[in-house]
């Protein structure tokens, strides 16, 4: 396989409601679709998940483009890659710069099990067809956040995860449980707390929480296993993961129990796959993050969460969630809580062009 060209879009599209943690309210996403095309002319088709700014990793929609378009394409343009499995390799003289990574990679998956006729999901070697889906509540205020997960559950959504901070966190989810005594219910912190919020973090541990997502600061091993220690409510790591290195590291020090894996943050699906491998054999829970993304990285997920084994619901929401008309068709559905897996070839969805075109703000081909 050789890949010739990359049909690069930038989008942009406005949410149905904004999406509001403590770091950023999120309004407004802009996100790059791109398509590899190979001496065949077969397409395929990624997305890069990185935000306009840095603030849940280092990378931005500018930095991804600057480095698609002038350091990674360069590396595999017209190489000979035998398999998507690969791909990372042409990388490795390129220090971090993840999502940019992955936007390239899962393309080329994609493109692979289109090559071989098969679905992206049986190609990563997934079987399950059905998959559980999740919803995320990122509200401003208790009220909010009630409502919101009040409309969720009743669509059927079994997993709601909740955003909180210092402020916005003991209150909320003694709420949402006394509403929803039986709900699995998570919370993600965004890195919002400190060691010395050791107590606030030890009555949140009452609320029978499934899990609580990166507590402490996003660059952060060792302090997590000091809280795992104190806490019996799971910790789960999102922000420090973005190789299987850091899970490593993660697990020889114990300071989770649960690892969120996001395709674009751990630089592609080669390495997701093998962090998932890594879990199952030292008993960690993993699950799927969400990065309120377009069609083409959520598919993705959904082909990723067919492994057995990632039997958490991740956060997997329907392409109408968050968008009026999202760029693939048909859009992902969820119904009573659950995702069908699609059995077309790839990553199960098409490009909806016209939507496409409509939304993109800027495109270019590199050759
Ligand atoms: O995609 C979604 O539905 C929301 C998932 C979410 O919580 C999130 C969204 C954007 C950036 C970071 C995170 C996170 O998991 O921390
Ligand atoms: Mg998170």
């Amino acid at each position: 396989m050789n890949i010739k060209h990359i049909h690069l879009h930038i989008i942009q599209m406005k949410l149905k409601s904004p999406f509001i943690t403590h770091l950023e309210h999120v309004t407004d996403r802009k996100g790059i679709i791109l398509k590899v095309i190979d001496d065949e002319g077969n397409i395929g088709v990624g997305e890069a998940v990185a935000f306009t700014t840095p603030w849940y990793t280092e990378e931005t929609v500018q930095t991804c483009y600057h480095m698609i378009k002038d350091i990674l394409f360069p590396l595999i343009r017209q190489q000979n890659i035998s398999s998507p499995e690969n791909v990372s390799t042409f990388f490795l003289p390129v220090r971090g710069n993840q999502m940019a990574k992955a936007a390239i990679e899962t393309a080329i998956w994609d493109l692979w099990a289109k090559r071989e006729n098969k679905t992206l999901a049986s190609v990563l070697g997934g079987k399950k067809k059905v998959i559980e889906a999740g919803a995320v509540v990122g509200a401003s205020s208790v009220e909010k956040a009630l409502e919101q997960t009040n409309r969720l559950v009743e669509k059927g959504f079994k997993r709601i995860k909740v955003k909180i901070h210092p402020g916005l966190d003991i209150e909320l989810v003694e709420q949402i449980r006394k509403n929803f005594p039986d709900l699995l219910l998570m919370a993600d912190a965004n890195s919002a707390y400190s060691l010395a919020d050791i107590e606030r973090l030890k009555v949140l541990d009452e609320y029978d929480l499934l899990m609580i997502e990166q507590p402490l600061a996003f660059d952060d091993i060792v302090q997590h296993s000091y809280l795992q220690k104190e806490i019996k409510t799971p910790i789960c790591l999102d922000e420090s993961i973005h190789s299987i290195r850091d899970v490593e590291n993660a697990i020889s020090l114990s300071s989770c129990q649960v690892i969120n894996i996001k395709i674009g943050r751990v630089g592609g699906l080669n390495e997701a796959k093998k962090i998932y491998q890594l879990c199952m054999q030292h008993g960690l829970d993993v699950w799927v993050g969400g990065m309120i993304e377009f069609g083409v990285s959520r598919a993705c997920n959904v082909a990723l969460s067919t492994l057995e084994g990632i039997h958490i619901p991740g956060d997997i929401m329907s392409s109408n969630h968050y968008w009026e008309e999202d760029i693939i068709e048909p859009g992902i559905t969820v119904s009573n809580g659950q995702i069908r897996v699609s059995d077309e070839i790839g990553m199960g969805y098409q490009l909806n062009e016209k939507r496409l075109q409509q939304v993109s703000v800027f495109e270019e081909i590199l050759s």
